[in-house]
């Protein structure tokens, strides 16, 4: 992904990251973590849903506090500050490891546009074996932001984001989110993207408007 990274810049009105305002460009990384990342951010996950679909006996639900006080424990001593974590910036996991993002996998990634595949989760459902209405922008949102870098924008933010709610999004089935950028108009970029099933059947679709960040905006 840093080759992607380098590749992306120079397309866009400022290529110097010192000229704009954001975040840092932060260096990201196929397996920062090491070779057993990737396994513990899928328990995570995976932890994640049995939070929320499972109904253990009392001994159980003890016993299961005490291994997560002590993975908390273990792991407390060794909180860094924002850009160092592999979380988020292992670009050859899922959601590039992050439990935040949705863990989808990028198959395509270049100035014409973006597209992942992946499934919502039981962690993510909202009711009735459909995903949470509030998860679909955060699926766009990511998406829009790696848009917007693919096609060598400077850093920008989301000023608005209009989801169109087509059909329900279920959980547990693979589904295929791809966008591209509309238009560009000075600092603002238009962006749009869709949310299919595997027959193809659109379930959402989504426009956004991201607007490059001046000199000191966070
Ligand atoms: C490349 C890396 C991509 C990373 C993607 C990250 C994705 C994110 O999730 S970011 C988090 C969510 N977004 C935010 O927190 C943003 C919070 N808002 C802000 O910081 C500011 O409102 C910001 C920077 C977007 C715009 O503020 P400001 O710099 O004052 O710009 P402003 O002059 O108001 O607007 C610039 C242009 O955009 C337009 N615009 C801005 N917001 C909107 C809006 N909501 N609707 C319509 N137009 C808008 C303005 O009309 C203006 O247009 P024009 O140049 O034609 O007059």
């Amino acid at each position: 992904m840093s080759e992607r990274v380098e590749r992306g810049r120079g397309r866009g009105d400022v290529d110097d990251y010192e000229q704009h305002g954001g975040f840092p460009v932060y260096r990201a990384t196929e397996d920062d973590g090491g070779p057993d990342f990737g396994r513990l951010v899928e328990a995570l996950r995976t932890i994640q849903d049995l939070g929320v679909s499972t109904a253990p006996p009392p001994d159980v639900v003890r016993r299961a506090a005490e291994q997560a006080e002590a993975l908390v424990a273990l792991l407390e001593p060794h909180r860094v500050p924002e850009g160092q974590q592999p979380g988020g910036r292992s670009m050859g996991l899922p959601g590039r490891g992050s439990l935040l993002m949705m863990p989808w996998t990028v198959e395509k990634f270049d100035a014409t546009g973006v597209r992942s595949t992946g499934v919502f989760r039981r962690f993510h459902m909202g009711g009735n074996g459909a995903a949470h209405g509030g998860t679909l922008p955060l699926l766009f949102d990511d998406l829009f932001g790696m848009i917007t870098h693919a096609y060598g924008r400077p850093i920008s933010r989301t000023g608005y984001l209009h989801v169109n709610y087509r059909k329900i999004t279920p959980i547990d089935t693979r589904l295929t989110v791809e966008g591209q950028v509309d238009r560009v108009d000075g600092r603002k970029t238009f962006v749009s993207a869709r949310l299919v099933d595997a027959e193809g059947t659109l379930l959402a679709d989504c426009e956004a408007l991201m607007v490059v960040l001046l000199p000191g905006q966070p």
